[in-house]
């Protein structure tokens, strides 16, 4: 895949309105190869009018877009290179799935199949039903082959609005493997989702959004932060207790059977198992807690105000 170390999606300022409603107001960010990107906020933050335009399906009022180098309007060239899943393409109900796949790929005019078709619809998982006519498949059946066509060309970038919708556990686990194994060749991939929990699994950074604004962006690490949460386990459970309670920085201590769990905010792991060791006291494991995405996503959501025009 390529090989380069600029952003592969690059929304610099965009601005977008509806109307009376500001949809999106000077938002900025990007996503590099490599990267799986979650763009996240509650309904109508603006998640999808974002995407849109990252496509060229529409235009920023203020603002502007390139993906893998390149402006992105309608019809450019680059779009090629991307996979997309936004709103889902208008399938001709009276052909088969595989048929629908067929008159998509045409329009990018080059010779059937697909570079990548076998895997994406290995990934879809239709079967015969690929063969059927597409309005008697359910919304599932629907959900996996749009993936399949955004994933068919072997994209170099993937803009998928909430692909998870109306797949089962197992189809949604056998997407974030896919989707986490093109990452790993170099695609860049910016997901939007309301699954929290999932996204927590699959996603390296996120991108946050209400009300149309950035509220945070970063590195999944970062984003969840620190909970000030330890859990330990020494050779002598009673005594580590006694001498972590009496440090400096640490608010509680509690044992749970032969589990350690201290509170203790800005203070490493690493400080509490030096005391332990410094007392004589053997420490057989340690772990720091961090936040789960959706304990950070209400604080970061819920503290910000409604702001600009809606
Ligand atoms: N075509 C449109 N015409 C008028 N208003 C629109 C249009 N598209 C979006 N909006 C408005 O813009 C705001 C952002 O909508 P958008 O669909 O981008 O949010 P979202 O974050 O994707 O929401 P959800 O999570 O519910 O899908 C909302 O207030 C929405 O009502």
């Amino acid at each position: 895949m390529h090989e380069q170390t600029a952003p592969v999606i690059c929304a610099h300022k965009l601005s977008k309105r509806y109307g009376r409603r500001q949809a999106v107001s000077g938002l900025g960010f990007t996503v590099e190869a490599g990267q799986i990107c979650a763009l996240l906020g509650p309904n109508g933050a603006g998640k999808t009018s974002t995407m849109r335009m990252l496509v060229g399906l529409s235009s920023p009022d203020i603002g502007s877009v390139t993906v893998l180098g390149e402006p992105v309007g309608l019809g450019a060239t680059v779009l090629s290179r991307v996979g997309v899943l936004i709103d889902g393409p208008a399938f001709v109900p009276h052909l088969t799935g595989r048929a629908n796949l067929r008159l998509l790929w045409s329009a990018t005019g080059q010779a059937w199949p697909p570079p990548a078709l076998d895997d994406a619809l290995d990934l879809a998982g239709l079967g015969d039903a690929l063969d059927r006519k597409v309005k008697g498949y359910s919304m599932g059946m629907k959900q996996r082959l749009i993936l399949a066509q955004a994933l068919m060309r072997k994209p170099d970038v993937l803009i998928l609005d909430e692909p998870a919708n109306g797949l089962d556990p197992g189809e949604v686990r056998a997407l974030r493997e896919h989707l986490g194994e093109l990452a790993r060749c170099g695609a860049a991939v910016l997901v939007s989702s309301h699954q929290l929990a999932e996204v927590q699994q699959l996603a390296t950074h996120a991108v946050v959004l209400n009300h149309g604004r950035l509220i945070a962006a970063g590195p999944m690490g970062e984003l969840l932060g620190d909970a000030g949460t330890h859990l330990l386990q020494a050779d002598d459970t009673a005594r580590a207790a006694a001498v972590l309670r009496v440090l400096p920085g640490v608010a509680t201590v509690m044992t749970r059977r032969d589990e350690i769990v201290v509170t203790a905010p800005g203070v490493p792991s690493r400080d509490l198992v030096h005391e332990l060791v410094t007392e004589g006291i053997g420490v057989m494991s340690v772990q720091q807690e961090s936040k789960s995405l959706e304990e950070a996503f209400l604080t970061m959501t819920e503290g910000d105000g409604e702001r600009g025009a809606r």
